[in-house]
């Protein structure tokens, strides 16, 4: 995962700022199409270049007990099929070493279409980076694209670390790396 730092509240310069390039909305087209087995998911409506930005991650900022304890309720309506869950836990390891930030951003209920987006065992083709805007305390998620992708293609990216919960739903990403299971948060 990697970070970014960009103007914020305190700068003088206006959104058309280089250094503003996440917070103007999403600039390119993308579609939500529907896989038998997973559900939506977002694909590219043209050529993407790597490196281009593509969509924040939107939602709710929880704390993590109240992510703890969706978490529990998302995925017991999760395993009866009767809800698809979209509460993103990202850890950020700082500096020291010794501590970690964790930001749980939940768009089950609240979000944009990145709340669509797969996961990929083979890690996707979307590039996930934590953005902080200057002034601003939380980062905000954003996804950029990893590689060229081509129109029509799926847009989807790791979900995370399958051996942390290998009792899991399945994962249907097709990759010859997957794991079989979908990756998800046990605590
Ligand atoms: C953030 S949502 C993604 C959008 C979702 N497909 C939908 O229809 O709303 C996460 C959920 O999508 C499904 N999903 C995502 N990637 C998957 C995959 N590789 N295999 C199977 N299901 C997947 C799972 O149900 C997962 O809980």
């Amino acid at each position: 995962m990697g970070s970014l730092r960009e103007c914020g509240v305190h700068c003088s310069c206006g959104l058309e700022c280089v250094n503003r390039t996440t917070q103007r909305g999403i600039g390119v087209r993308v579609k939500i199409v529907r896989d038998l087995k997973k559900g939506w998911g977002l694909h590219a409506d043209q050529v993407l270049n790597r490196g281009e930005f593509i969509c924040e991650y939107a939602g709710e900022f929880v704390t993590t007990e109240e992510a703890r304890r969706r978490l529990q309720t998302y995925d017991e309506l999760a395993s009866t099929n009767k809800l698809s869950p979209a509460l993103l836990v990202v850890r950020e390891h700082l500096p020291s070493g010794k501590a970690c930030l964790r930001v749980n951003i939940d768009a089950t209920k609240i979000g944009n279409v990145a709340r669509f987006i797969n996961h990929s065992c083979d890690g996707g083709n979307l590039t996930v980076v934590l953005v902080r805007n200057s002034g601003s305390f939380l980062p905000r998620l954003c996804f950029f694209a990893a590689v060229d992708i081509s129109e029509g293609e799926e847009l989807t990216f790791s979900y995370g670390d399958t051996r942390l919960r290998p009792n899991g739903l399945p994962c249907f990403c097709g990759k010859e790396a997957c794991m079989g299971v979908l990756p998800s948060e046990e605590t």
